[in-house]
């Protein structure tokens, strides 16, 4: 299969902040492939780098097999980028079909007005949309030249439930490549075949979300007790082996909930009913997306000035 984007060490300063720092990225076509950071991370640096918006400070882009700026003065890739000005004084309807005419073989305009649910707002005027409607507009512009590839920037900032659910159905039922920045995690996890975790302009994970989630490993051991343990009963928990941590809330009718966080739940878990003959209800849970991603990022939050 060949691949849609292709990065290869690519690196981006703008001044004394490096937003870049070297990424090696590729994403085959057909993929639909998460990007993922804190704030500041390069999330929209390397969108930008990628579609040709942006020059690069040194390494390589490729997108659709030439130079990003060719696949996309070639139509082949709808954009919907991170608060994009759209203009105001135009009806919707206008704006959407002045952007497909651009193209050489554009769908109908009824259909992209559709699929991005602003078939109701055609005849208003931009200037006078709210927030959500606007970035509904901006997914339709995206979708307005018929493109194989789409590359959206948080593309539900700002939408609504319904919104949210539309966009994502219309870029399920494409099933072309599509390549999306969130800060919603649980959209990584329903719509992505694969999530790209970026944190100080590297990637610092790459894979399945399962994977992502595998990398920072265990889960969580959860029971009840008879009683909150306390003192003496704590302490054996935290040395259980592989736990890390314990939680302890008061449960109903004086029991107590506990959760241990743990690198090794197996262990854990044998050791737990070696050592204690009243656990019940125990269940084990692993990581979520959100917990990877606060260990896997933890402390980057790129800042302005020179890197160490
Ligand atoms: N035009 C610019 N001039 C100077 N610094 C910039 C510019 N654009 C981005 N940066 C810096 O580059 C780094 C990466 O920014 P970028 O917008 O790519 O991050 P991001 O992951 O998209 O963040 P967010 O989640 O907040 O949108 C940040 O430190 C940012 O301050």
């Amino acid at each position: 299969m060949r691949n849609a984007l292709e990065l290869d060490d690519v690196r981006k300063r703008y001044g004394p902040v490096t937003a870049l720092d070297g990424v090696d990225l590729t994403v085959a076509e057909g993929e639909t492939v998460a990007l993922l950071g804190p704030n500041g991370a390069g999330k929209s640096t390397l969108l930008a780098v990628a579609l040709g918006l942006l020059p690069a400070t040194s390494g390589r882009a490729t997108l659709l097999g030439r130079p990003p700026a060719d696949a996309l003065r070639a139509g082949r890739v709808g954009v919907l980028p991170q608060e994009a000005g759209l203009l105001d004084d135009v009806r919707v309807r206008e704006l959407v079909a002045t952007v497909a005419a651009m193209y050489d073989r554009p769908p109908p305009l009824a259909a992209t007005l559709r699929a991005a649910g602003v078939e109701d707002l055609a005849q208003r005027l931009v200037g006078r949309l709210s927030g959500g409607q606007r970035q509904r507009v901006r997914f339709a512009l995206a979708l307005a030249g018929g493109p194989g590839m789409l590359v959206l920037d948080e593309p539900t900032a700002g939408l609504d439930v319904d919104g949210r659910r539309a966009l994502w159905h219309e870029v399920k039922r494409r099933a072309g490549t599509t390549v999306f920045a969130t800060h919603y995690l649980a959209e990584a996890d329903a719509y992505a075949d694969r999530v790209v975790l970026l944190a100080r302009g590297r990637v610092v994970a790459d894979g399945p979300v399962d994977a992502i989630k595998a990398l920072v490993g265990g889960g969580e051991v959860r029971f009840d007790r008879a009683d909150v343990p306390e003192g003496a009963d704590l302490a054996r928990l935290r040395a259980l082996p592989g736990v890390r941590g314990v939680h302890v809330e008061g449960g109903v009718s004086g029991g107590g909930a506990v959760a241990l966080r743990t690198v090794d739940s197996d262990a854990t878990l044998r050791a737990l009913f070696a050592a204690f003959d009243d656990v019940r209800g125990v269940r084990v849970e692993g990581v979520d997306l959100e917990s990877a991603f606060v260990s896997l990022t933890a402390g980057t939050e790129q800042t302005e000035g020179p890197r160490r």
